[in-house]
């Protein structure tokens, strides 16, 4: 089964999903290339007005990093090689010229919320929980999921968010505008979603591209990237310690 799903819609929206229940939606090195394909893609053709990530299932959005795989890289230089890939492709995600949604149908943790801060909008299906929990694995983001936050969050609710490492209810998430939409869990998410993006899917594609350049320009510095490569520098120190170690073994071992 294809670890994502990929849909047009005549209103002009490219739906992204992760595809992967087994593991909660967790992403591998198949899921990285194809959101870097698929994000190429939407910048590229002017008939795509909007880009909407979530993941398959009602249970999560996406586990960050598929601890599965990634328990293999032990050096700081092998954890580095995916953690730099993935955060280029999460740089590309944040400054690509097209309103970006996060869809969040269910829990999202870890790498999980580094991906939906990298997009511009979250709306999440009330009752669910996310957290940016690498903390409790002994590391930091590694993605740049803490650099985008800074950008997108008051600095006491971001540095909050990243310093509990704990997961919490979409509702609260809402009030700390990480969330920007609720959407009950009675509802169908994605109609839902639609309702929501109908405003800006009356635009032309070149008005939200205008805006989206527009938006994103102070992203586009060397200073900027400089911190957000530093920040997956940081991370990949951290991967090498005893107690990420021990925490993704102590994950990977439980019955
Ligand atoms: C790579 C770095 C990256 C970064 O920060 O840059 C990161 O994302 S680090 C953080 C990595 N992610 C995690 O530590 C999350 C681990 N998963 C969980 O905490 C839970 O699974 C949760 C809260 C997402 C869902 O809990 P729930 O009770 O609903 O499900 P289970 O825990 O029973 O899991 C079901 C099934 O999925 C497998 N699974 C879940 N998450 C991952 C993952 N990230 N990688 C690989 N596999 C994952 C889990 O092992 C279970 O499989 P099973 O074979 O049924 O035991």
């Amino acid at each position: 089964m294809s670890a994502v799903l990929l849909e047009r819609d005549d209103d002009g929206i490219v739906w992204f999903t992760i595809n992967r229940q087994e593991k909660r939606n967790a992403i591998n090195y198949e899921v990285m290339d194809a959101l870097q394909e698929t994000i190429r893609l939407v910048e590229e053709n002017d008939k795509v007005k909007v880009l909407v990530l979530t993941g398959a299932g009602q249970q999560a959005f996406c586990s960050g990093g598929d601890l599965s795989e990634f328990h293999r890289l032990h050096t700081k230089e092998e954890a580095y090689q995916m953690l730099s890939k993935m955060g280029a492709i999460l740089y590309s995600l944040l400054t690509i010229s097209k309103p970006t949604v996060a869809l969040l149908n269910g829990s999202a943790v870890g790498g999980g919320c580094e991906l939906a801060t990298a997009c511009d909008f979250r709306y999440a299906k009330t009752g669910i929980k996310a957290g940016f929990i690498q903390g409790t694995l002994g590391i930091t983001t590694g993605w740049g999921g803490a650099t985008m936050l800074f950008e997108k969050l008051p600095y006491t609710h971001a540095l909050d968010l990243l310093l509990k490492a704990r997961r919490m209810p979409s509702e609260q998430l809402h009030e700390y505008g990480w969330i920007h939409s609720l959407i009950s869990e009675n509802k169908e998410i994605k109609e839902e979603c639609r309702k929501l993006l109908e405003p800006y899917l009356a635009q032309s594609a070149p008005v939200l591209r205008a805006y989206k350049q527009a938006a994103v320009q102070k992203w586009k510095t060397e200073e900027f990237r400089g911190r957000f490569f530093a920040e997956i520098e940081q991370c990949a120190v951290l991967w090498e310690s005893d107690e990420h170690e021990e925490a993704v073994r102590t994950f990977l071992n439980r019955s």
